[in-house]
């Protein structure tokens, strides 16, 4: 069964009076529960192509289809809903707000989150204990494990993380990486993570790889 669908993605940025193909006809299906990896160099159109498919970006042509919903064809509205309920996203740059503590940055998506489920993420990233502590006092690998939890807290069907572990030391960024793949495969989470590190694809069910906005079959 799949849980996302794009077909013949294209993204051309204008800048300038200077019109660059980011994105040449992309296509791509994910299956529920499958942890996919978009491997390619600096430039090749990764980030572009995973902001498209969790509708943060428009695609110039094609479409995404997440749990069969055609997301373009809907108004910015339901689609910042349907994000909502479907997606989770995790950012290189963990993306915490600094005035909250890590609970309440964890709930920021779903206020009315069960508590016992905020529990059960907490003590999943091995977080407890820093509930009432603020992102600053914590390392990146810490802020990032929040980061997991508040990506996974509305139950998402398909989580996305762009380069998570970038900004990571490697043993950190291995505790990071085995932390997503137990929790997406406890909760039957699809998992797309852009990364330009070799061995962390080894971790994935599937590679993608991107090279100058095409898809390499080679
Ligand atoms: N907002 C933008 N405006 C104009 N050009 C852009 C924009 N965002 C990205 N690009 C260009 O599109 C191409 C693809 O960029 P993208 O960030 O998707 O690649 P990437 O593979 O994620 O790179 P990196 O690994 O360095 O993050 C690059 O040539 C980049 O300069």
């Amino acid at each position: 069964m799949e849980i996302l669908r794009a077909e013949n993605i294209s993204r051309i940025y204008c800048q300038n009076a200077v019109s660059l193909q980011a994105l040449h006809r992309v296509s791509v299906t994910i299956q529920k529960g499958e942890f996919a990896a978009i491997l390619g160099r600096s430039g090749s159109g990764k980030s572009t192509l995973l902001n498209i498919l969790a509708g943060l970006d428009k695609p110039s042509e094609g479409k995404v289809y997440i749990d069969g919903t055609d997301i373009f064809h809907l108004g910015e509205e339901k689609r910042t809903l349907l994000r909502r309920e479907k997606i989770g996203f995790v950012f290189q740059a963990y993306e915490l707000l600094h005035s909250l503590t890590v609970i309440e940055n964890i709930r920021l998506p779903e206020l009315e989150a069960n508590a016992d489920y905020v529990g059960e993420l907490l003590d999943a990233l091995g977080i407890r204990q820093y509930g009432t502590c603020y992102p600053d006092q914590l390392s990146g690998g810490e802020q990032q494990r929040v980061a997991i939890a508040r990506a996974l807290i509305n139950h998402p069907p398909i989580l996305f993380a762009d380069e998570p572990t970038g900004n990571l030391d490697s043993k950190t960024e291995r505790i990071v990486i085995d932390l997503l793949k137990n929790l997406a495969e406890k909760y039957g989470t699809s998992i797309l993570m852009v990364t330009h590190n070799e061995d962390l694809v080894k971790d994935a069910d599937r590679v993608i790889r991107l090279e100058d906005g095409e898809i390499d079959n080679g």
